[in-house]
């Protein structure tokens, strides 16, 4: 019988606090369902990346390019996470919000009497009712079993026997209950040891995702399915063969097998030993049965592995000797690697100072103590260059990416952990990977929107990773030429350390922005994208024998409502977000807080009438570009066109070789790309991402236009940048023309801080969807009246934005609608989502699913 008693996972084994209770048992069943609010093709902008690493239904895409807070929880808040919430936020009634009970028969606490001699496992399930509930471990089981393993157990009334996962074994049965058994456990050894356990059961509580299906996403499906390995039976000579008068009295054939294995000095399979002894299975099976040979069963990788290692992309350089600013970020990185502590460090160094090489020399020294380092970078397909420079400097290096094959996957991940690994090097997904001595934990290009994974569990990369270095007591290291406002601010609160590499390598220039206003009619092209002044520099450039980047990173769906006459923008009274564009009914509305009113026909602004909403894409793009150029090799780079593995590949090393002319593209192009020969980068309108009704809609741009900016004046011929935009006096791309990152991240913490938008206060949303618009709706409404009745029970400060309808308001026929949450103190906003969630029944019939998304990236 199962007992409704939550477990609490072993917090004293490490030096990091978890928390001390995993949710309770989820009471909709229907809320395991991901929306996937942002993964559908419909809204999915062009910039998708897919690392399927852990999730074997969901698409798991990502899109966005900033990252949320995870320096918003203080070290005391993360200290504060072993307590219970309510405790927290100043209620007693509250402390049961963190216990999870399953029936109500369950014996009141008095009753209770502790079974000291009866072992016990906590175990979750991937599927609702989630747990954790106890079992007792059977005797004989007491050895084997281990958290992180995964176990049989019967689950429900019926004991329908259902696989869960371990996540403590403990004495004494205090539930008062007679504990069912657990069956069976269902691998020899942990998936993950225990600090990943407790990392576990920490993602759990924050992300308020049931246990069960963080484990999912951690232990990748091909490992669970032991993908590429089968099971092979190997024989040996038993006991009784010792007897030389039995062996003498066997016939030939027999004799000769038996006699050869035994000569053999070490165990074969059947067919094996067919052929050693070039026999049938006839004999050999006659040996089995006379009990002359031991069968022994294991599981074992099916062939050695047909590694498809990508070639490298052309790229030949070696190591350098470093240059000033770099050897004083090394020498600052490894003062923290020596001194053994969970000390964060974010490595600013503008685009083109050679943060790589720093990463590569931090690891050396890591390596050098017999220990190893994840790095996590965006894609990887879409950097070979970063691939291949770690290859050429690590005997052991495991790339994980997208593209691997199941096999492939579990083979790496048993390299891994058996720790022969020195390097791996992978997305979001390999801040996971089980590396036994793990000493650095590296994010690249740390503002990448595609480190917050968009399906359950909802994590960031940057915040696990933290965690799991404060677990570890190991050095975290963050590296960009435009950090992420959570970790800009976290090194003015003093939760990092900042080290800045402020020039280029062999002190070349940054590149010459020239912004050109698309809001003057003549340098607006007739019914082109392409304006005259980019068009000439293209031309300059092409003829010059240079290379040239287009960047246009248009969304999926564009219905920002601006004036081509004045720039203007119209937006929300009361939140200054964009207003959206909604067809139906001609509106604009805030996607925040709901304000609407009818769509106006002209500029509020200018009275210009001929307000316009919508954009342009790549493919158009293209078109044009080979109409005005026609002498050009160009090739387009999106999602679209990069569905292929490998093709990234294709046309980076085709663009290396100078095979072609021109890169367009989405901001895929904007990452990370070291090409010499690029002379001018052309950005055809940075507002795209300017005006979205997101607070981080200015930091994305200044991120993307500084990046994509970075791409050119790489090599010794210089280069530069034209920037086309209806907002040239915005100060995110002021900021970006000039290269100022630290005019931008003051201007913008000020802006934040008007809202307390992160990183000064946290976001959460809810997001609740259905096929039926009331229905929804109310449903939506219900919730919105529990988080406010939790808020008041906790004394929370917490603001509550909606329910409104999300820019995406219906999608893949489901009717969406959104709720906000904000609060400067991220515990009482989980608190408030978890008390008002407990017991939130949604009726079957309904068909309504809701998601939480703590720390969301966008706003879809
Ligand atoms: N000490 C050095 N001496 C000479 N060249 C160097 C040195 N360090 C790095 N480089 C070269 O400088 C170039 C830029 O380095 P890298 O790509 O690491 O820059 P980055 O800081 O990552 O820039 P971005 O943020 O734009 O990706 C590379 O071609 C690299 O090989
Ligand atoms: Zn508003």
């Amino acid at each position: 019988m199962l007992t409704g008693e939550a477990s609490h996972p072993d917090i004293s084994a490490g030096p990091i606090p978890m928390p001390s209770a995993v949710p309770p048992q989820r009471p909709s069943d229907t809320h395991r369902t991901d929306t996937r609010s942002s993964n559908t093709d419909a809204a999915q902008t062009d910039d998708a990346q897919t690392d399927d690493a852990q999730t074997d239904d969901a698409a798991d895409v990502a899109g966005s390019l900033s990252a949320p807070g995870f320096f918003d929880t203080s070290d005391d808040a993360i200290d504060d996470l072993t307590k219970s919430d309510g405790k927290r936020a100043g209620n007693p009634d509250a402390q049961h919000v963190t216990q999870g009970q399953l029936f109500e028969t369950d014996p009141p606490p008095w009753e209770l009497t502790v079974d000291e001699d009866v072992a016990v496992a906590s175990v979750v399930f991937r599927d609702a009712p989630y747990g954790p509930y106890d079992y007792r471990i059977p005797p004989e089981l007491r050895d084997r079993l281990h958290p992180g393993m995964r176990v049989h157990v019967p689950l429900g009334r019926r004991k329908r026997p259902t696989v869960g996962w371990c996540i403590e074994t403990k004495m004494g049965n205090k539930t008062g209950k007679t504990l069912s058994d657990v069956a069976e456990v269902l691998d020899d050894a942990p998936l993950c040891d225990r600090p990943l356990v407790r990392l576990v059961t920490w993602m759990s509580h924050y992300y308020q995702s049931p246990a069960g299906q963080v484990f999912d996403a951690l232990i990748p499906s091909s490992v669970r399915a032991s993908a590429g390995t089968r099971e092979r039976t190997y024989l040996s000579p038993s006991p009784a063969s010792a007897d030389e008068s039995v062996v003498d009295a066997l016939p030939a054939k027999q004799q000769r097998a038996l006699r050869l294995l035994i000569a053999a000095g070490k165990p074969m399979t059947s067919s094996q030993l067919m052929v050693h002894a070039e026999c049938t299975a006839g004999p050999i099976n006659a040996l089995r049965k006379k009990g002359l040979l031991d069968e022994d069963t294991r599981r074992e990788m099916a062939t050695s592995m047909p590694t498809r290692w990508q070639t490298s992309d052309g790229e030949k350089t070696e190591s350098h000797e470093l240059t000033d600013d770099q050897s004083n970020a090394l020498g600052r990185i490894t003062a923290a690697l020596d001194s053994a502590a969970a000390k964060t460090l974010l490595l600013h160094g503008v685009t083109g100072s050679g943060k790589t090489e720093v990463y590569i020399r931090a690891i050396e020294h890591v390596v050098k103590f017999g220990r190893a380092a994840i790095v996590l970078v965006p894609e990887i397909s879409l950097t070979p260059q970063t691939r291949g420079r770690f290859e050429r400097r690590f005997a052991s290096v495991a790339v994980l990416h997208s593209q691997m094959t199941p096999a492939e996957r579990h083979f790496q991940w048993q390299r891994i952990r058996r720790g022969e690994v020195q390097v791996v090097v992978g997305p979001r997904s390999a801040v996971f990977a089980p590396l036994p001595r793990l000493g650095l934990i590296i994010l690249d290009e740390e503002h990448d929107g595609s480190f917050k994974q968009d399906s359950q569990p909802r994590y960031h990369a940057r915040k696990v990773a933290y965690a799991r270095a404060q677990s570890l007591q190991i050095p975290l290291l963050l590296g960009s030429a435009t950090p992420s406002l959570e970790s800009w601010y976290a090194t003015q609160s003093g939760h990092a350390e900042l080290i800045s590499m402020p020039s280029r390598v062999g002190n070349r220039p940054m590149p010459d922005v020239q912004l050109v206003d698309l809001r003057i009619k003549d340098e607006r092209s007739r019914g082109g994208a392409i304006s005259r002044q980019l068009h000439l520099a293209v031309t300059e450039t092409l003829r010059e024998k240079g290379q040239v980047i287009l960047l246009l990173n248009r969304r999926g769906f564009a219905t920002t409502i601006q004036c081509p006459s004045c720039g203007h923008v119209v937006a929300c009274p009361d939140c200054e977000m964009p207003l959206t564009h909604h067809r139906d009914g001609g509106k604009a509305v805030c996607h925040y807080c709901d304000y609407t009113i009818a769509t106006p026909p002209w500029c509020p602004e200018c009275r210009f009438d001929g307000i316009r909403y919508g954009g342009l894409g790549t493919q158009k793009l293209e078109v044009e570009v080979k109409a005005r150029f026609p002498e050009a090799r160009v090739a387009r780079m999106d999602s679209d066109t990069m569905r292929r593995p490998g093709s990234h590949q294709k046309v980076l090393s085709a663009f290396r070789s100078g095979e072609l002319d021109l890169l367009l593209g989405t901001q895929m192009i904007a990452k990370g790309l070291d090409f010499p020969n690029v002379l001018l980068v052309g950005v055809i309108n940075a507002d795209a991402a300017l005006h979205f009704p997101d607070f981080r809609a200015g930091e994305r741009t200044f991120q993307l236009v500084t990046q994509v900016a970075g791409r050119t004046g790489r090599g010794n011929r210089g280069g530069r940048v034209i920037v086309q935009t209806f907002s040239p006096e915005h100060m995110a791309i002021q900021a970006a023309s000039r290269h100022d990152y630290l005019q931008f991240a003051q201007a913008e913490i000020a802006n934040r801080r008007k809202f307390n938008y992160p990183p000064l206060g946290s976001v959460a949303r809810i997001i609740i969807r259905g096929a039926v618009e009331d229905v929804t709706e109310a449903t939506a409404n219900s919730l919105m009246l529990r988080l406010e009745s939790a808020r008041e029970r906790l004394g929370a400060e917490v603001r509550l934005l909606g329910p409104a309808p999300p820019p995406i308001a219906k999608l893949r026929g489901k009717y969406r609608f959104h709720l906000l949450l904000q609060s400067l103190d991220p515990l009482q906003l989980g608190a408030t989502i978890r008390m008002a969630t407990k017991t939130f029944k949604i009726p079957e019939k309904d068909d309504v699913q809701y998601v939480i998304d703590i720390d969301p990236m966008d706003m879809l």
